[in-house]
C-alpha cells in the first residue's frame, strides 16, 4: 500500500490478529455484544486475503479483505471474482485517505491474482462509485401482511414443507440447492469459512428473535427448495403482532416457491413477513397484491471491472454486438482507452481500438451494466453513457442484457 499517508504502514493479517480485527470491526460497525463474544465466533475471512493498516506504534486502524469467488456467475459464464469485504476504518482515522489506499491495494492484488472483476455489497451506496464500482443488481424489500393472497401454481399441493431448527445436517440441502443456482451475481459460499459462518447462528445476532429455522420443500422425498427464517414475537394490546424474518429462499421450481411462501406468509402469532428478494423472484409474481407488501428497491451487488478487456471477453452477450467503447478509468489507467467489443451468445473478443467510439462511459457504468442488471440505454437517459450513435446504443443495450436478473441472496 504505497499510497498510505505518513504515519501509517500496511500489514498482512492472520488469525493471530483476530482480536485486533474484532476490536477494529466494532469501531467501524457498532455492535451490541462484547468483543470476546464476537472473537469466539468462527471468522468468515480468508486470512491470506486480509490486509490491515497500522499506526507507527502498531495499532490496527483499518482493514479490508476479499473472498476468493472462483465460480462467480456472470452472463453465460463463471469467472474468478474478488469479493471485497470487511472494509473498515477506525473513526479516529477516517477521511485521511486510508480507504483510498486500501482500494488501490485491493485492485493491484486482485489483478496480480488474475481476478478481472471485483464485487461487493456496500454499507453505504455513496462510498464505492468513486472507485469505479457500479450498482450491478437490485433487490426488493418487502413487508408482507400475514395471509397475503398468492396465486395458485399447479403442483404446489404435492410439495410438502418440513419446518425444522437449522442444524449441521442441513448443510447438504443448502449446498445442493444453493450451489445449483446459476444467476449472474449469485456468489456461492465457496470457502469452508463462509460455509461455517453461514450455518452458525450466534444468539448475539438474533436481535431478540428466535434461533434460525429452515423450511425444506420436498417432492417425493427429495428437497426442491428451502428457506431460512426466524420469528420475533411481539405482544401488543391488540394482540400478537410478531414478525417473520426471511433469509435465502432457494427453489428449483414454481411449485416449490408457492409452497414455501404459502407457509412463510401464514405462521401463527405473526402479523408480517419481512423479506428481501431479487428483482424477478417468483414472490413478486405470486402476490396478488404486490402494493400491499410495500415494495422498496435497493442496491444489491456492485461490480468493478478491474481488467476491462478480460472481463468483457469473459461473459456472453444476449445478441450479436460489435461496438467501440471509450472507457474512462481514473484508478486503473490501463483500462482507459477505446475497446472494440465483438461478441454474442457464443463468446466475445475485445481488442484495443483507434476508430471513433460508439459509446463513451466511465468504468463504473460498465460495471453497472456488466451483469445485465442495468441497461446501457437507461444509464444513457441519466447522462451516464454518451451515445455517439443511437443505433449502437440500442444494439449494445440489448446485447448486455440477460434473461435472468442478476443478484445475490446473501450479503458478503
Ligand atoms: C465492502 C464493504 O466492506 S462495505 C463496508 C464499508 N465500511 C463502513 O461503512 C464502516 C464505517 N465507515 C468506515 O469504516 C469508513 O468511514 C469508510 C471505510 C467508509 C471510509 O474510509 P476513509 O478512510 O474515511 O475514506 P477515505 O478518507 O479514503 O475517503 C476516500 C473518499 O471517499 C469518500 N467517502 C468516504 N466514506 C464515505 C461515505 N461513507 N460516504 C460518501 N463518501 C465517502 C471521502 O469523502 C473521500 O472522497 P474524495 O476522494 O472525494 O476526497
Amino acid at each position: 500500500m504505497t499510497d498510505l499517508p505518513a504515519g501509517y504502514r500496511p500489514v498482512d493479517l492472520d488469525p493471530s490478529r483476530h482480536a485486533d480485527v474484532i476490536a477494529l470491526d466494532v469501531w467501524a460497525f457498532p455492535a451490541t455484544v462484547d468483543d470476546d463474544v464476537l472473537a469466539a465466533l468462527p471468522s468468515p475471512l480468508t486470512w491470506e486475503r486480509a490486509r490491515g493498516v497500522e499506526t507507527d506504534d502498531g495499532e490496527l486502524v483499518a482493514m479490508h479483505a476479499s473472498y476468493p469467488f472462483t465460480q462467480y456467475p456472470v452472463p453465460g459464464a463463471r469467472v474468478p471474482v474478488a469479493g471485497l469485504t470487511w472494509v473498515g476504518v477506525h473513526p479516529a482515522h477516517r477521511r485521511r485517505g486510508l480507504l483510498r489506499a486500501m482500494i488501490h491495494d485491493h485492485v493491484r492484488r486482485s489483478l496480480a491474482r488474475g481476478e478481472a472483476v471485483s464485487s461487493l455489497f456496500a454499507a453505504e451506496p455513496a462510498i464505492y462509485g468513486r472507485f469505479g464500482y457500479g450498482m450491478a443488481a437490485h433487490d426488493v424489500r418487502l413487508t408482507v401482511p400475514r395471509g397475503a393472497a398468492l396465486r395458485s401454481v399447479p403442483g404446489a399441493d404435492a410439495v410438502r414443507v418440513r419446518l425444522e431448527r437449522l442444524q449441521e445436517h442441513h448443510d447438504d440441502v443448502v449446498r445442493a440447492l444453493h450451489g445449483a443456482v446459476d444467476r449472474p451475481g449469485w456468489a456461492t459460499r465457496e470457502t469452508p469459512e463462509l460455509r461455517a459462518a453461514y450455518l452458525d447462528d450466534p444468539s448475539a445476532f438474533r436481535d431478540g428473535a428466535e434461533a434460525l429455522r429452515i423450511a425444506v420443500a420436498e417432492r417425493d422425498g427429495r428437497a426442491v427448495g428451502y428457506a431460512l427464517f426466524r420469528r420475533k414475537s411481539s405482544w401488543e394490546p391488540a394482540g400478537p403482532r410478531g414478525t417473520v424474518r426471511v433469509r435465502d429462499v432457494v427453489t428449483e421450481d414454481a411449485a416449490a416457491a408457492r409452497a414455501l411462501w404459502g407457509v412463510l406468509l401464514d405462521l401463527d402469532l405473526m402479523a408480517t413477513t419481512e423479506a428481501w428478494v431479487l428483482e424477478d423472484d417468483p414472490l413478486l409474481h405470486l402476490l396478488v397484491d404486490l402494493r400491499a407488501a410495500e415494495p422498496r428497491l435497493a442496491d444489491n451487488v456492485w461490480v468493478r471491472l478491474l481488467d476491462v478487456p478480460a472481463a468483457l471477453a469473459a461473459r456472453r452477450y444476449a445478441a450479436e454486438v460489435d461496438v467501440v467503447l471509450e472507457v474512462r478509468d481514473d484508478l486503473v489507467p490501463a483500462n482507459a482507452r477505446r475497446w472494440r467489443l465483438e461478441g454474442g451468445p457464443d463468446g466475445a473478443v475485445v481488442t484495443p481500438a483507434d476508430g471513433s467510439p460508439d459509446l463513451v462511459l466511465d468504468v463504473r457504468e460498465l460495471g453497472a451494466a456488466y451483469l445485465g442488471g442495468s441497461s446501457l440505454a437507461s444509464l444513457a437517459t441519466a447522462g451516464l453513457v454518451a451515445a455517439e450513435r443511437p443505433e449502437a446504443l440500442a444494439r449494445a443495450a440489448t446485447a448486455f442484457g440477460w434473461p435472468v436478473r442478476p443478484g445475490c441472496s446473501w450479503v458478503f
